[in-house]
């Protein structure tokens, strides 16, 4: 990609981490780069996603950075994708878990991203999950059990970045968090059946900022990263292992890799289902089917100078049956 001409910065106000002097820095940098930029700030849920689909239209920019959360740069992502070429998407930290950005760019600092990115782009076209029952698309990943269990308490928790997550972890588990009856399928394969605590279906590796729930998940490569933790590892030590991605290697938690991933629950009752961080209200369904739509997505990624700093932030654990389970 040639450097970009045009930039529409977006900026939503109610992100875990929003202040009025970052956007200022923000918008300061990209005028300092050279683009001429617009600034707009969302002001509903769902307006990212109408300026995301505005701006694939005739004039619309070259880039569109995301100064938001995963939620913002969710909604960007369902505004640009399907349309062919459409402006790269820029994603800069300002939610809580900020899972996206620190996919993509590591824990670089967010302002040294954003002079690389519009002085050397490097457009990556990362893999996108279509939810079959939902018509919806998530960017990031998925998952059933725990983590979307704990996704509402907390955005009621007091406190902030992705501590906020944490806590709704930790308190989940305090109250004793039950397992259900699940059932995973990869490919037509049965990888999984019994007793689940979470399965993760990546998109990225990163959940809720901190943990590394798909860590062997590539953004482009025409694949979904599954992971499913049963029982028998008990639920603090999979949250102490998976900050590095270490859970995979355990007794009871399976990796798999494929284009379709069904995930179920088998005694009847609706099963607990979230994709990019919200939670899915469909009343009492009990199988979500997941399948992989690749390079979909245009987003502004670190080069090949950057990448190696970026994959050592990539655990290097082999997964549990990794010849069986990993195709
Ligand atoms: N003006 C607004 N008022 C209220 N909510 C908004 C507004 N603009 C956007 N939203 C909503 O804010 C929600 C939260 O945004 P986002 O997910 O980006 O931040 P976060 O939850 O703090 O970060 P993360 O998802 O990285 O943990 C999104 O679901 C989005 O729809």
């Amino acid at each position: 990609m040639s450097v970009p001409k045009s930039v529409l910065l977006v900026v939503n106000p109610a992100a875990g981490s929003h202040s009025a002097d970052v956007t200022a820095e923000a918008l300061r940098l990209v005028r300092e780069a050279g683009p001429a930029v617009d600034l707009l700030l969302t002001r509903h849920p769902g307006h990212a996603r109408a300026l995301a689909r505005a701006a694939t239209g005739p004039g619309g920019p070259d880039v569109l950075v995301s100064l938001g959360g995963d939620g913002t740069a969710h909604e960007l992502m369902t505004g640009l994708a399907g349309s062919p070429g459409h402006p790269a998407l820029l994603v800069l930290p300002g939610g809580s878990g900020n899972s996206l950005y620190r996919e993509l760019w590591s824990d670089r600092p967010w302002q040294s991203v954003l002079e690389t990115a519009l002085s050397a782009p490097h457009v990556r076209q990362v893999d996108l999950i279509r939810v079959a029952e939902t018509r919806g698309t998530a960017l990031l990943g998925a998952s059933t059990g725990l983590a979307a269990q704990t996704l509402n308490p907390a955005r009621g928790n007091a406190a902030r970045g992705r501590d906020r997550y944490e806590k709704a972890l930790l308190d989940a588990l305090r109250t004793g968090f039950p397992p259900y009856p699940g059932r995973v399928t990869v490919d037509g394969a049965e990888v999984h059946s019994g007793d689940t605590v979470c399965a993760n279906v990546g998109g990225g590796r990163y959940r809720a900022g901190r943990f590394m729930a798909c860590p062997h998940s590539v953004l482009d490569d025409g694949l979904l990263d599954v992971c499913v933790a049963g029982t028998a590892l008990p639920t603090p030590e999979l949250l102490r292992l998976a900050r590095e991605g270490h859970h995979v290697v355990r007794e009871g938690v399976v990796y798999a890799r494929g284009r379709r991933v069904v995930l179920e629950r088998t005694d009847g009752r609706p099963l607990l289902f979230e994709y990019d961080g919200d939670l899915v209200r469909s009343g009492d369904a009990t199988r979500y089917t997941l399948d992989v739509v690749p390079r979909a997505l245009r987003v502004l990624a670190a080069g090949a100078s950057h990448r190696a700093e970026i994959s050592q932030d990539r655990t290097h654990e082999t997964p549990r049956k990794a010849s069986t389970q990993i195709t």
